[in-house]
């Protein structure tokens, strides 16, 4: 692998141009568009075995990255957000190989880096840095601040002890703290003072990339726009690409010139921060944002998604992966509900199948059996559907349930109310700008492409 840290004129201990601003928001033509890419990712894959017994045998796999591609550009921020579980942190540390990746190729600078190992892997890790959630995990008690800060240095060959000091001194000067500090230990830092000793030690070796794993989320709100603040300063100082990990949409639009938004181990839409966050294409990211924007807020449509429950990433749904959840499912062709009646039919399958059941039809809960017309109110449902067979299906399912018999009433759901979006994988569509893996955006499949006012 080729090492450009030294054609680059940005040492820590070389002072850049300071006329910088701290809002990524308005500057992020920053990064043009034929700029070199730094990292990149396609098809990964990392997957987690779940054994049992003494043998240790394979009976699953926790699918916790599955087929991720992306790529960032030198000095370009880029973040990957959604829910808790969705395989952002293994795909940051994979993306470092401090996770073993299970398949794709990931490229760094333009080689790749699956197969390093020894001072080739060393030299990878020197110029792409990970900063950690929790500042308190990243430093030994018993090290001074400045020893912290110092050791990759002296660990990566430099012998020259002033030299260290130095830049030590400097570059903690520029994450606002003193050189003062130097002598003094972890525990006399704040949180926020101890996420800025720890970027200083992720800069110190004048990386290329720095993986931020949701590095503002362990601090509170005044003192986490502080440290924002400072990553953004620095990355632009330093013109270091940044891939940030976070599960907070507006740390990420502040912060991110792109972003992935991540559902079950796959990126679902990836695009410009403002163009996926203005006009979110894909229905899981408007569920993450909670509303479709509007340029009227009184105007703003709520989205919500059918059921609360993440499915089991090591038994992820056919088809789409979020089609369970989905407040945009796709209705058989041959069936013609009205939008509100479809999405409450659809939330009554889903919440069945996840064991979502409402307290009132808990077929356990109660002295008395449940009555049809106690299912029908707890769903919503209405004692009449204009659509023979999804009548007939409901109609079944609920006198499946007031029986207690949940598994036939799932079955019955899944006949009536067939979908493609469980049916077949979605590929990233072709009919939007920017890549959305949603069947919606499929032109070979009878479903309208969402629209936002
Ligand atoms: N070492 C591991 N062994 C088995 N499963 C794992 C391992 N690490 C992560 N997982 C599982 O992989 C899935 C993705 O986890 P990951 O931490 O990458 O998600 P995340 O989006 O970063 O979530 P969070 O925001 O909670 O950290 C989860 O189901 C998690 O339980």
């Amino acid at each position: 692998m080729t090492d450009h840290s030294t054609d680059r004129s940005r040492s820590p201990a070389v002072q850049p141009d300071h006329d910088t601003q701290s809002d990524a928001a308005g500057d992020r033509a920053a990064v043009p568009d034929d700029s070199h890419p730094l990292l990149e990712v396609e098809n990964l894959e990392t997957h987690f075995p779940i054994t049992r017994g003494l043998l240790r045998r394979e009976v699953g796999r926790v699918r916790a990255v599955d087929g991720v591609s992306f790529e960032i550009r030198d000095g370009e921020a880029f973040g990957l957000v959604g829910e808790s579980g969705s395989g952002k942190t293994t795909t940051a540390l994979s993306a470092l190989r401090l996770e073993e990746p299970t398949g794709g190729e990931i490229r760094f600078d333009g080689d790749s880096i699956m197969s390093l190992s020894g001072a080739d892997l060393r030299a990878f890790r020197r110029r792409a840095q990970l900063v950690v959630q929790d500042p308190n995990e990243a430093f030994n008690p018993r090290l001074t601040i400045g020893q912290a800060v110092a050791e990759p240095l002296a660990l990566h060959g430099m012998d020259d002890a002033d030299r260290r000091q130095a830049i030590v001194t400097d570059l903690l000067e520029r994450v606002g703290l003193s050189a003062d500090d130097v002598d003094r230990y972890p525990h006399e830092f704040s949180g926020g003072e101890k996420q800025r000793i720890a970027i200083a030690r992720a800069l110190v070796l004048n990386p290329d990339l720095i993986v931020a794993d949701e590095p503002t989320s362990a601090l509170d709100g005044r003192v986490q726009s502080d440290v924002l603040a400072l990553l953004d300063e620095l990355r632009r100082e330093f013109d270091i690409a940044v891939l940030f990990i976070s599960h907070d949409i507006d740390v990420v639009r502040r912060f991110c010139d792109r972003i992935g938004v991540m559902y079950l181990g796959e990126i679902v839409e990836q695009g410009p921060t403002d163009e996926v966050l203005e006009a979110p294409a894909h229905p899981y990211t408007r569920t993450l944002l909670g509303s479709v924007p509007s340029l009227d807020p009184s105007d703003r449509e709520l989205v919500r998604p059918l059921t609360d429950t993440i499915p089991d990433p090591s038994d992820p749904p056919s088809g789409c992966r979020f089609h369970t959840r989905c407040p945009e499912l796709i209705p058989p062709e041959d069936v013609d509900l009205d939008r509100e009646l479809w999405q409450t039919i659809a939330a009554f399958r889903f919440t069945l199948q996840a064991d979502e059941l409402p307290a009132a039809i808990e077929p356990d809960a109660g002295t008395t059996a449940v009555d049809e017309a106690t299912v029908r109110e707890t769903f919503g449902l209405p004692s009449d559907i204009p659509d023979e067979r999804v009548d007939r299906g409901v109609d079944d399912a609920v006198d499946a349930i007031v029986r207690g018999d949940l598994e036939v009433a799932r079955d019955r759901l899944a006949e009536a109310i067939p979908t493609v979006c469980e049916r077949s994988t979605p590929s990233d569509g072709t009919d939007c700008e920017r890549p959305v893996r949603c069947h919606r955006y499929d032109p070979s499949v009878d479903a309208e492409p969402l629209s936002w006012p």
